[in-house]
């Protein structure tokens, strides 16, 4: 496995790839990697020829300087993952490379970034978006693989793929979960004992809550009761428990449409992400 730092190489190593007619796979990812990553890049082994791991911790989507900082950082132990899979690059630019002097643009795509994720981090997918489109461009890839864990962020992307006429194949790849529940997430390192103890709560209290609507029962109180179980399980701050449409994100009030039950909430202090379909 190669380790790029810059575009020029990166676009010298995929230029010949192309010329020999072959298939490239990117999976975008900010590192600290675990079983969750690996997944995606499993999947892009299996769909491509030569698969490329970007690792670039996106200052622009921090909306919360103090998470930037905290964000865990493990390149040597990410590589050394990568080798193990068969990656055949790994591109690990540094800030500058991706943001130099001068850089002044910006994608936003409206609509599904608006709610949940969007108001709850503004610019947030501004920086998601813009990044990712320049990976794009940087990697010249034909299939992109992003986890459902981050369904919003999965949205988004295949939103602006379509807007954009960018020519890359967006999979979504399933939310590969502890054997408690709880979906895999970089930041879960930052849980305390008890916090990691009572985290699985997120996902039973989903399950319980697609369960009650599919069985009919009503959206508002389920929701309501939802909350409050979470609260009762240990998370101080519920951010958001939503029913939304699954592509467009808008409001749900049945399941009579394809679905999904999304959420934010805070345990100890880390804020803990996830969704399932219903
Ligand atoms: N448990 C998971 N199952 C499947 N895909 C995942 C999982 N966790 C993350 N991914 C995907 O991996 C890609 C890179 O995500 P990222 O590096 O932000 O990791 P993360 O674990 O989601 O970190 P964070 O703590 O920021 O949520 C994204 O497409 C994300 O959806
Ligand atoms: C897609 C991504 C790598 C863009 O920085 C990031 O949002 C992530 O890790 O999900
Ligand atoms: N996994 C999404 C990236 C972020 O939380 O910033």
């Amino acid at each position: 496995m190669q380790i790029l730092r810059t575009v020029a190489e990166l676009r010298t190593r995929v230029r010949g790839w192309k010329a020999d007619g072959r298939q490239v796979g990117v999976v975008p990812t900010m590192g600290a990697l675990h079983e969750g990553h690996l997944s995606l890049v499993r999947a892009a082994k299996r769909g491509c020829d030569r698969v490329i791991v970007t690792v670039f911790v996106n200052p622009t989507q921090f909306n919360n300087p103090e998470d930037l900082a905290k964000y865990p950082r493990t390149e040597a132990a990410d590589a050394a993952l990568l080798a193990e899979e068969g990656v055949d690059v790994l591109f690990a630019p540094g800030p500058d490379e991706v943001y130099p002097a001068g850089f002044a643009s910006q994608v936003i795509v409206n609509g599904v970034s608006a709610p949940l994720e969007g108001e709850r981090r503004p610019g947030h997918f501004e920086g998601v978006a813009t990044v990712v489109t320049k990976l794009f461009g940087m990697t010249q890839a034909d299939r992109a693989y992003f986890g459902q864990k981050d369904w919003q962020q999965l949205q988004v992307v295949k939103r602006l793929v379509a807007d954009l006429n960018i020519p890359v194949e967006v999979v979504g790849c399933e939310t590969i979960r502890e054997p408690d529940g709880l979906a895999m997430s970089s930041r879960n390192v930052r849980l305390d004992p008890l916090s990691r103890a009572q985290a699985p709560a997120l996902h039973r209290i989903l399950q319980k809550t697609a369960q009650a609507l599919r069985g009919g029962a009503e959206v508002a109180p389920v929701l309501a009761q939802a909350v409050a179980d979470l609260r009762l399980a240990g998370f101080s701050d519920v951010d958001y428990l939503e029913l939304r449409t699954a592509a467009m994100l808008e409001p749900a009030t049945s399941v009579a449409q394809p679905a999904r039950l999304l959420v934010a909430a805070t345990i100890g202090d880390v804020r803990l992400i996830d969704n399932i379909p219903v």
